[in-house]
């Protein structure tokens, strides 16, 4: 609260506030006080000098200048705010539009908008009101049609941004609906910056207003706003100065409150971008397996459990080019294994697990002969459609797939607090009460060791540490009943000390509730450790999966999975000589290792 008021304290602070106070006590009285005066036409006084009884003279009706710009306050800022709030309401649903639509038909949208971007705003309106006739609501209407594409170009850029975070990708897992997610994640985390932008504009929709009224395309007689008394006085300028004068400065004085309340408020509000980090970056890998199947197109992380949680045959994801980022993959995982994956950065580790869990990019291509997860088969006619699987199975993913990312910082969303977040998978997925949820989520964060969880469930992410955002993670996949967790790299942003207490977790997960694991990371002692059996990714294909125990012993065929154990020092490692490390060019062959290849290590 005090880093909030801390920019209040400050001279500019002061000032923002004592003088927004007053243009709000103008607005709301100067109506009530002088609003017959400034109306009423006083023949006997017209186009008068300043003296004692008007102190910036008179107009050509008579009437008192100062007057009649104090009353035109309510009118001209009433307007400014009001098409403000229609401006930035339609500019942010426009925004969010694309969002919520087909990548087609979004691209579309959003070239709609950068093209309405490239019309000049205050061009525009005039336009706008010289269409709509001349009335005060036709300026309202032009202005606020006028501001939306630069709101909607601004929301559009924030909320993809958002949209590419972590936890954003765990609500879809989830299945929680767009708009939804739209309206609980991405929103709130660009709320901040939108506000900000409000305020200036609405300095910025005064000025328009004058500059309508002016042209005599606003407000009509016999009501004036500051714009319209900025056009009666410009005629008569060199004869009383003030004419034109006392409702210019008022224009220029009101643009400046708003705008300085604007920035006031970047600097009292913490911004989405300090709470919380974002990274476009998605990982999730690897499953278990039982036994290595060579295949024409790759090895096969293959489970012996005659029903395996998780199948997939030919799995192929390629970019908007053609290139192939994986290929040919095929995975069994049965319940209860756990499958490490492990392989070059790039190898395609992390899209093979995107693909599973319906998180691929719309921009990629990805096909699948089979892909089952559960029973339920998730690709359609050979095509592994995230749109089509989050529609048609996003209620079963929800419930029976779980997701632990690599950043614990972007997983959960920073805007709401630990609890509710939790709770959201028993409210959806569940049909629980806000209160049950929140019930349940506390005895989730209770199981995975959050110390005084009660407590902790109503603290934000950011106060939570990294291992207990990962723990936080973990127990929103126990409100459903996982078969199936997707870890990708969990532990690489901890601390080492913290990374045993996670893998712990997942660990205890896969031994007494027999849910599968599939455990990406780019460490061979974790893995060993960890997991049953590791698939060894190079280029986007399986050229080998091995049994844990094998790989510990070195028995491996592939001279890639020979690279990586040479790479990865241990008690014997000479340390007088540099370590061992696998060249950026070299280049091993893609293929799968099969039964006549001789066993070398
Ligand atoms: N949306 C995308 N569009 C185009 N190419 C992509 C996209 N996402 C990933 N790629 C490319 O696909 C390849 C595999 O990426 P992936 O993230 O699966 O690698 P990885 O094995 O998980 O690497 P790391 O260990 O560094 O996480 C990389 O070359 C990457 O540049």
């Amino acid at each position: 609260m005090s880093r909030v008021l801390r920019p209040l304290r400050t001279p500019l602070g002061v000032l923002t506030v004592v003088t927004l106070i007053i243009l709000v006590l103008v607005a709301v009285l100067a109506s009530v006080l002088w609003g017959d005066d400034a109306r009423l036409a006083d023949p006997s006084r017209i186009a008068e000098g300043p003296s004692d009884d008007h102190l910036f003279g008179t107009d050509a009706g008579g009437r008192d200048i100062l007057l009649r710009t104090l009353v035109a306050t309510r009118l001209s800022v009433g307007m400014a705010l009001l098409a403000t709030v229609i401006g930035v309401t339609v500019g942010i649903a426009l925004g969010l539009l694309p969002q919520l639509l087909g990548p087609r038909i979004a691209r579309a949208a959003a070239s709609g908008i950068n093209i309405a971007i490239a019309f000049p705003s205050l061009l525009l309106a005039i336009v706008l009101a010289v269409v709509l006739g001349r009335s005060a609501f036709a300026a309202v209407a032009a202005v606020a049609a006028a501001m939306a594409p630069d709101f909607a170009r601004l929301t559009y850029t924030m909320s993809s941004s958002v949209a590419g975070r972590d936890f954003v990708q765990a609500a879809r897992v989830l299945g929680v609906p767009k708009v939804v997610v739209l309206l609980r994640h991405v929103l709130p985390n660009i709320r901040d910056a939108l506000l900000v932008r409000a305020s200036i504009s609405a300095g910025i929709c005064l000025v328009a207003f004058a500059s309508l009224s002016f042209l005599g395309l606003g407000v009509q007689a016999p009501e004036f706003d500051w714009g319209r008394l900025l056009d009666e006085g410009q005629s008569r300028i060199f004869v009383s100065p003030a004419s034109a004068l006392v409702p210019g400065a008022a224009i220029v004085l009101a643009g400046l409150v708003f705008t300085m309340f604007g920035e006031l408020l970047a600097k009292s509000l913490p911004g989405a971008g300090s709470r919380g980090r974002s990274r476009a970056a998605r990982r999730r890998h690897g499953p278990l397996s039982a036994s290595t199947v060579p295949t024409p197109t790759g090895a096969t992380a293959d489970s012996t459990d005659a029903s395996p949680v998780l199948r997939v045959r030919d799995l192929t994801v390629a970019d908007a080019d053609g290139s192939v980022l994986v290929d040919g993959l095929s995975i069994d995982v049965g319940a209860g294994e756990v499958l490490g994956v492990v392989g070059e950065s790039g190898s395609g580790k992390s899209l093979t697990m995107m693909a599973v869990a319906g998180l691929l990019d719309p921009s990629l291509d990805a096909t699948a002969s089979t892909l089952e997860f559960d029973g339920v088969t998730l690709d359609h006619a050979g095509r592994v459609d995230a749109e089509r699987m989050s529609r048609t199975h996003g209620r079963h993913l929800g419930e029976h797939l779980a997701v632990v990312f690599q950043d614990p910082m972007s997983s959960l969303n920073p805007a709401i607090r630990v609890g509710p977040q939790v709770a959201e998978v028993g409210r959806l997925r569940h049909g629980l009460g806000r209160r049950a949820a929140a019930g349940e989520a506390v005895d989730r964060l209770d199981s995975v060791h959050i110390p005084d969880a009660d407590r902790r469930a109503h603290q934000y992410p950011h106060q939570f540490s990294g291992g207990m955002r990962q723990r936080a993670m973990i127990a929103m996949g126990l409100m459903g009943s996982p078969r199936l967790v997707l870890a990708d790299e969990p532990t690489t942003a901890l601390d080492v000390t913290v990374q045993k207490g996670v893998l712990g977790l997942l660990r205890d997960l896969n031994r007494e509730q027999g849910t599968a694991l599939i455990l990406v990371s780019h460490d061979m002692a974790v893995v060993a450790a960890m997991c049953h059996r590791v698939m060894v990714m190079y280029r986007g294909r399986a050229v080998e999966v091995v049994d844990s125990d094998d790989l510990i012993a070195g028995r491996v065929r592939h001279p890639y999975t020979h690279a990586l154990l040479d790479s990865v020092p241990s008690m014997q490692t000479d340390r007088d000589r540099p370590l061992t490390t696998i060249p950026e060019d070299a280049d091993f062959p893609t293929g799968p290792v099969d039964d006549r290849t001789e066993v070398t290590r």
